[in-house]
């Protein structure tokens, strides 16, 4: 039974989809374009089709466990990172690009939890959400939590909080809302930004000694790093959402066209504008981007 919306990207709609509950998806989400309306189509199971009292509550019951579920997961990966560095086991930085990549990661991943409801994706939203206002809290000194701060800077400054990890729970909110089951746009804006970015440094600090000629501040091996990295993460997840029911992939088109999202993301990524712009708005808007384009919607 499929669960939540059923996205057909180049496969032909299962014969669930009826008019009635394509109008109603009409209504609450934005369809494709034309021109991609052959390789996406969104339906929706019949729960939609009468609303029922009884079908809402129960999908506020579920989204409400969902959403506390989730917000004690964000606490616990901050929390178990925190005490992975003060043990010295391992060091800051890699602690910080640890719960960046899988902050992020394992939010997108946790979406299937929530119910089909139409209010899912803003129950979902409330986790970053209620991070966001941790962050600014703590950012602004209001209140202290060392280990937030230590799990989630460079250098150990509240004022950190305001800047990459802010921007970073920001697109989560913004992807949740906007794109959230229905898109691949989303999927795969978040897993270049929490996978690939997330790599890009790791891998670039370990084994980034031939830098990148027009940024003597990244490496090939961090850029190429980003780029495999993001676009297996990308297609992981695209696949984690076919197997679960949300999406049929017509997996060549597809596939190439993560592969141009991907690279896309990594050039702007390696460009010298990290003084300028941070990783975290530049790296999910070029995705966002290249995959509204390429994707349609
Ligand atoms: N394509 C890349 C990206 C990063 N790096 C290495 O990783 C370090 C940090 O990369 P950066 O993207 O600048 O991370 P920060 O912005 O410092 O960290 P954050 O994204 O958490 O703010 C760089 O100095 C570089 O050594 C690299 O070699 N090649
Ligand atoms: C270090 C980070 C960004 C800088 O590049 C990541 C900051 C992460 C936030 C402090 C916490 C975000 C938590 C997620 C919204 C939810 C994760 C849930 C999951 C089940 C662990």
């Amino acid at each position: 039974m499929a669960y939540g919306a059923i996205i057909s990207l180049g496969a032909q709609p299962p014969a669930a989809v009826t008019s009635s509950s394509t109008k109603f998806l009409r209504s609450h989400v934005a369809t494709p374009s034309p021109t991609f309306r052959k390789h996406i189509l969104i339906s929706t199971p019949r729960e939609f089709r009468r609303p029922s009292a009884t079908v809402f509550s129960d999908a506020v019951v579920q989204d409400a466990g969902a959403t506390a579920l989730v917000v004690s997961g964000a606490y616990a990966l901050v929390s178990i990172f925190d005490n992975l560095t003060r043990r010295s086991i391992i060091e800051q930085n890699l602690s910080r690009k640890l719960v960046h990549i899988l902050s992020g990661l394992l939010f997108l991943a946790s979406w299937p939890i929530f119910s089909t409801s139409t209010g899912a994706r803003y129950f979902a939203s409330l986790v970053p959400s209620i991070n966001c206002l941790r962050l600014v809290i703590h950012g602004l000194s209001l209140a202290s939590d060392e280990g937030l701060v230590k799990s989630v800077t460079r250098e150990g400054k509240p004022e950190e909080l305001l800047k990459g990890p802010l921007y970073y729970v920001l697109v989560l909110i913004f992807c949740a809302i906007v794109f959230w089951r229905e898109s691949p746009v989303g999927m795969i804006s978040l897993a270049m930004m929490c996978g690939g970015d997330g790599i890009a440094d790791i891998m670039g600090r370990r084994f980034g000694s031939l830098k990148i000629p027009y940024n003597q501040q990244k490496s090939l091996a961090g850029s190429l790093s980003m780029f495999l990295f993001g676009f297996l993460v990308s297609v992981g997840m695209l696949y984690y959402y076919t197997v679960l029911g949300f999406i049929q992939l017509d997996w060549m088109w597809t596939i190439e066209r993560v592969a141009f999202v991907s690279f896309v993301a990594t050039f702007v990524e390696s460009l010298p504008t990290t003084g300028s712009v941070d990783d975290n708005i530049s790296v999910p808007l070029a995705s966002m981007l290249t995959a509204i384009l390429v994707f349609g919607y």
